[in-house]
């Protein structure tokens, strides 16, 4: 049994399949320009985070009917749960959904088919959290909102996400605190490509309680103390860091120094069906590339469940920790 862990950085789009993305094409009429799934697994060869964006973005076509999003969601807990997951925190891209003329409610109301059984089915808790795309415009965030406003009961906070560089958090001050006043807890990403400024003004400006990345964050000392010292939650993802370039291979990644510096680092898997690996792949992964001690790891795994807005039942919590605590490697 892999180390229990909570799942807070996974885009769900990002965990559709080679396999799963060609059934739904058939089921749905729609064209892939790949023949076959090895094909299609051959472009999954990436420069950076856009090179990514493209092909995420070209794929979620196939995602068309509340019963494509139930599958996906169904996929990825049952993947989740055998790879140790116990809680996830999942986001979603309404945007990309809604410009293809498929609604907020198609897409909310599927994945929660598949989240409202997920611990009957899974022994998997969940929270969905909606995320704004930064290459979009803070109109669009806002309109993107108001379409989930009868959703709200399902949402529990909201993300930001997409092309980094060139759109800072400052962009989406006005939506984060309408999110804010709304109830919902906010998080984003910030620090994956773009500059540790925009972690600060993340922080400042969106008064966000989790960084999503929060990599470059190493470059400012300044920065690092003030994480540390708040306990800011991180949600790295190593593999996903090696695809995109973002560091040069798994033994270079600064996890082991963030740790020394006593930052609340979590270990996720991001889009997992593009970088090679869930979430226990991950930690199985900077294990082995970094040495982490067993002590280490289950530091990750309890940062998770502390990080995860589990606020809302703390017996929940509880039980999971020591779950952690009382796990032999
Ligand atoms: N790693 C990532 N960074 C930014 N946007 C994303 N959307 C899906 N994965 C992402
Ligand atoms: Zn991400």
């Amino acid at each position: 049994m892999p180390l229990p862990k909570a799942e807070l950085h996974l885009h769900i789009e990002g965990t559709l399949e080679p396999e799963l993305a060609f059934e739904l094409a058939a089921r749905n009429g729609v064209e892939l320009p790949y023949a076959t799934t090895d094909a299609l697994r051959e472009a999954y060869r990436f420069e950076d985070l856009q090179s990514f964006l493209n092909l995420y973005y070209e794929l979620m076509a196939v995602l068309r009917t509340e019963r494509d999003f139930e599958d996906l969601a169904n996929a990825y807990l049952a993947r989740a749960a055998a790879q140790g997951v116990r809680h996830a925190e999942i986001f979603f891209d309404p945007q990309a959904h809604i410009a293809r003329g498929v609604g907020m409610g198609t897409v909310v109301e599927g994945l929660s088919r598949a989240l409202d059984r997920s611990e009957e089915n899974h022994g998997v808790s969940t929270h969905l959290i909606l995320c704004f795309l930064r290459d979009e415009s803070a109109e669009s965030a806002l309109a993107t909102l108001d379409a989930a406003k009868p959703y709200l009961d399902r949402i529990i906070g909201v993300g930001l996400d997409s092309a980094e560089v060139g759109h800072p958090p400052v962009k989406f001050r006005e939506v984060y605190e309408t999110a804010a006043a709304l109830g919902l807890r906010r998080v984003a990403h910030a620090g994956e490509e773009g500059p540790p400024e925009y972690i600060t003004e993340a922080l400042d400006i969106l008064g966000v309680e989790r960084v999503d990345h929060g990599l470059r964050c190493m470059e400012s000392p300044d920065l690092v103390a003030r994480l540390a010292r708040d306990r800011v939650p991180l949600t790295l993802c190593p593999l996903s860091n090696v695809r995109l370039r973002t560091v040069d291979t798994l033994a270079d990644h600064p996890l082991p120094a963030m740790l020394e510096a006593g930052l609340l680092c979590t270990v996720n898997s991001d889009d997992p069906a593009y970088f090679g690996g869930y979430a226990d792949d991950n930690f199985t992964a900077v294990r082995e590339a970094l040495g982490l001690s067993e002590e280490r790891l289950r530091e990750l795994a309890r940062n998770s469940f502390l990080a995860s807005f589990l606020d809302d039942d703390e017996e929940k919590r509880a039980g999971y920790l020591a779950e952690v605590e009382n796990y032999a490697f």
